[in-house]
Parts: C-alpha cells; structure tokens; sequence
C-alpha cells in the first residue's frame, strides 16, 4: 500500500517527492509507503480545509450529522480492511483493531448527536430594551495530531466533534502508524464529505506538525501523544493563540484495598496493564497492593499473568501482540535494567520470549516487577509497555501520598468496598479520571481529561464537544 497526502478530495504527492515506510511491528517487514510531508504539505493542507470552512459551517447541523452517519456507513463496511492494516502497521490483536474500527464509528456517531444540541444563550440586560445574544459558532480550520497506539479511534475521536460542529480539519497521524488513517480519506469521498473539510497529511511531526500549529489559518489543535511532543504543540500554537487540546501521557497507579473482591481486582488489573500491549495512556502503570491481602492478591495475579499468550496478532488464541517498534522495545529493557539495578526483584519476563517467531520484530513478555520502592525510576516514568511494578502498602495516607506523587495526573483506579474511603479518594486522588471497582476504559459521554502534565482542555463528551465551538455575543439594543 503506497498512499500519498489527501489534500481538497484528491490524492496528492508530497511537495519535496519523499516518502516513508510503515513497518509490521510483529515481523519488521515494510508493509507501505507514505509521504514524508514538511511543511508546504501543510500550507497547502490548510489553505484547503481554510477555502471548505465557510460554505461547510453554513451547512445546517443536521446535513452535516447526516454526512459523517454516511461516512460511519462507509468505514463499517471497510471495517475487515482497516482492522487488518491497523494489526499490519500497529501489531496490535487483529480482534482488538475491530474493536478500534467500530470504537471510530461510535466516537464519530456520538460526536453526531450533539448536532442538534448547539445552543446558545439569550441573556437579559441590565440595560433597557436591550438583549445580549451568545451565539455558538465553528472555529474554523482545527488541526489534529494523533498517536500511535489507537490512531484510528483517536482519528475518529477528534475529527467526529470537529466537523459535527461545523469546522473543517488538517489530520496528521503519526508517522509510526499511518495507513489506516489515510483511508478515511477515500471513505470520507465516498460518503459525500464535501473536498477540502477533512484533510489528511503525513510528515514529521518536528517540522510539518510544528508548521501546522503555528499557522495562523490554525484556530484549534487537539493532539494526543507523549508530554515533551504536546509542549512543544503548545509553544507552537502559541504563536497565533490558537485553541489547544491536549491527551498526554500517564502513569496511572492501581490501588487494592484489604476490602477489595480481590478476583474482580486481580481481573481488572491485568487487562488494565496488557491491553494494547501496555500500550494506552490510562493503563495501570503502578500497583499498589494492601499487606493484608497481598499474598493472595499476587498468587492469584501472578498466575493469569503466566497465562498470557504473546504471538501472532492474527491468531485467534493471541493475547497480546508486539511493541510498536524498535525504540519503545528498547524502552522495556532498560526500564527492567534500571528497576533491578535500583533493587526491584524481575518476579516474571524481562525479555523477547523465546522461540523463532520472536526473532524478528518488537516481541516483550508481560512483566511483573516486585519488591519496589516509591521513589524506584519505574514508578515515576511511564512505560507505556506491559511492565507493571508492584509496591505493598498498609495505610491510607500513605497510598494516596504514593498515588499523587506523580508528575502525570490522568487516571487512577481503585477497588475498595468501603463507601466512606470512595469519598475520601475522590476528593484526595489528583487525577482527571478515577476508575472505583473497575479496570481502566473511558466512555464517549465521560471527560478524558489530564491533569498536570498529562495534557490541557480534555476530550469527549459535552465539554469536549463545546471545545470545537467558538463563542459570539451581541449586545442588540431596539427601540421600544
Ligand atoms: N493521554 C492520552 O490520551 C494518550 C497519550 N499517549 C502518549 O503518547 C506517547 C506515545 O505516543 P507517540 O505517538 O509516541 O507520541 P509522540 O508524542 O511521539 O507523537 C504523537 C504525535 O505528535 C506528533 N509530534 C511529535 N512531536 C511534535 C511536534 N513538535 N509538533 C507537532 N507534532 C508533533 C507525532 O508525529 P510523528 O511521530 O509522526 O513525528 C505524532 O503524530 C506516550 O507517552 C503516551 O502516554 C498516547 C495515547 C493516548
Ligand atoms: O488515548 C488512549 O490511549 C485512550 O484514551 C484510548 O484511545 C482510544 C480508546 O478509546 C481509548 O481507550
């Protein structure tokens, strides 16, 4: 598969000619090419979604839903094709990139019922026969940066929003992960998206990224990412004051209180640390375990952890597939390298699996981490992999000390039966999201939304919603 840029309903090549390769994370073999855009890729992207935005924000509301149900129609019945590039660029379970096709439907249908719940406000004056008018209107050009790890939930997760409200886009998907995202853009044609509204390049995010926030035809960034990426978004976009939004990294701390149901705990703390590979940023990133329950809390724990099957994405009985590429692999070993060398104990993995399907590619085994300490590197630096370190806690306080000693300020999950602890945590837990007697997993009616540095503004929902409309008053005096 060899895509170019998808700029005003056409297939494009880059400005300076160049390309990239995808590469399979399970096997290292190329399996497309792409343009290696800069940053006249991105002029011209953004002159085009600029010269579609104003008849597309004319268009009632309801047209507009009705255009992006005909574009969900479409990615549903490419939903097989997607989810295998998706598994072929990603590594990803190919069940799980089903799952992402039809979460990308439900981020953009969601995103579809607020078309007719644009309100704004009459608000009386403190004048006479007057009347002050607050009006919700589209932003203009919005420009999106995804990751990696969901590219095609995350795609429909921001464009659903944006163009539901009347604004047209840039997308730019990452490098590491970029096909599937490429295709909305055919289905996009297909669905009768006018040309111009949905636009979709790729390039490097240091220099074609950068020149798309910084432009001034730029009124809105959202991007998801890691930290360091989403600051430099946020200088970038500084330079015209455009609206940003932003979904960084994690480091989410799993707590299990002595009260906890510990079968339902030990369940949700493995799928929230293996999903994806480790690989989404509200996995359980550290785990805190009470000392009245911790030895059979871990027997049980450690037993379906030796039970996960890494392999073949494509096979059925899989449980987890590869590291997205090389660099992240590497992570996971010196990650393990510094926690022992620190003083953890390695309980389980550290390492490819063995076997010859593991010889090429980006393979690491689920890892478990005992004997950790809180200030230890692996309890503080996000992994975003399937390393989980373990730490055995007796006191309230001082787990909730633990949790909150974190730069990150996403999520948190808590099992614990105790109604009077629940409201304790609620007010004391500085996380924009908590999870009480349940694994990670946001739903679209929620609030993504990261606190310190795991972003700005949050996604989803009503609030996030809003975040795609700019406000206009009118202070309308008559005659009486
Ligand atoms: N909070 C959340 O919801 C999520 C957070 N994350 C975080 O993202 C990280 C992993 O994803 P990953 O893709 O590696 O993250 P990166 O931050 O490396 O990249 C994210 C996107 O930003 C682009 N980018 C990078 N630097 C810049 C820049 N200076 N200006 C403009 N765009 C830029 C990248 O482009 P390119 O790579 O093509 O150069 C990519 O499209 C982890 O830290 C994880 O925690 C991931 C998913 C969700
Ligand atoms: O960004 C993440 O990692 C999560 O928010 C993830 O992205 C899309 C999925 O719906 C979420 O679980």
């Amino acid at each position: 598969m060899n895509f170019k840029q998808y700029i005003n309903g056409q297939w494009v090549e880059p400005t300076n000619g160049e390309t990239a390769n995808v590469f399979n994370p399970s096997n290292d073999e190329v399996v497309g090419t792409v343009a290696n855009g800069n940053e006249k890729d991105a002029q011209i992207a953004l002159e085009a979604a600029q010269a579609a935005s104003k008849e597309w924000a004319k268009v009632p509301a309801r047209k507009r839903a009705e255009l992006m149900y005909a574009f969900v129609k479409e990615i549903k019945a490419s939903r097989e094709e997607l989810a295998t590039v998706l598994t072929k660029e990603q590594g990803k379970l190919f069940k799980v990139a089903q799952f992402e096709v039809d979460v990308c439907c439900s981020f953009i249908e969601y995103a579809c019922e607020w078309a007719r719940r644009i309100e704004g406000d009459i608000v009386p004056s403190d004048n006479e026969n007057e009347q002050i008018w607050i009006q919700k209107i589209p932003r203009g050009v919005v420009v999106a940066i995804t990751a990696w790890n969901f590219p095609l939930a995350l795609a429909g997760r921001k464009l659903g929003p944006a163009l539901v409200a009347g604004n047209t886009m840039v997308l730019k998907p990452t490098t590491e992960t970029p096909m599937s995202t490429l295709m909305l853009g055919e289905l996009a044609k297909k669905a009768g998206i006018p040309d111009g509204v949905l636009n979709i390049v790729t390039g490097p995010g240091r220099t074609l990224g950068t020149a798309l926030c910084k432009n001034e035809i730029t009124k809105m960034v959202t991007m998801t990412g890691s930290t360091p990426a989403g600051q430099a978004i946020f200088k970038a976009a500084s330079e015209n004051l455009a609206h940003v939004q932003l979904e960084l990294g994690g480091k989410a701390p799993f707590i299990a209180f002595e009260d906890c149901d510990i079968d339902a705990a030990v369940a949700g703390a493995l799928h929230s640390r293996f999903d994806n590979c480790g690989q989404v940023c509200t996995c359980n990133e550290r785990m805190y375990v009470h000392e009245a329950i911790y030895d059979v809390f871990m027997e049980k724990f450690m037993a379906k952890v030796k039970e996960i099957k890494v392999g073949d994405p494509f096979d059925p009985t899989s449980d987890m597939g590869a590291k997205v590429n090389k660099s992240e692999l590497k992570h996971m070993v010196e990650l393990v390298e510094t926690s022992v060398k620190e003083g953890a104990t390695l309980a389980y993995g550290g390492k490819t699996p063995e076997g010859k399907e593991f010889e090429k590619g980006n393979w690491f085994m689920p890892t478990i981490l005992t004997d950790v300490k809180q200030e230890m590197t692996i309890v503080h630096e996000e992994a975003f992999g399937p390393i989980l370190p373990v730490i055995k806690f007796s006191e309230f306080d001082e787990v909730v000390k633990y949790a909150n000693d974190c730069e990150f300020g996403l999520a948190a999950m808590v099992y614990t039966n105790d109604m009077n602890r629940v409201m304790r945590l609620n007010s004391e837990l500085d996380f924009g999201e908590i999870y009480i007697n349940r694994g990670h997993g946001e739903l679209h009616q929620g609030f993504h939304n990261g606190y310190k540095m795991s972003g700005t503004g949050g996604e989803d929902g009503k609030y996030g919603f809003e975040q795609y409309l700019e406000k206009k008053t009118f202070y309308v005096r008559f005659k009486a």
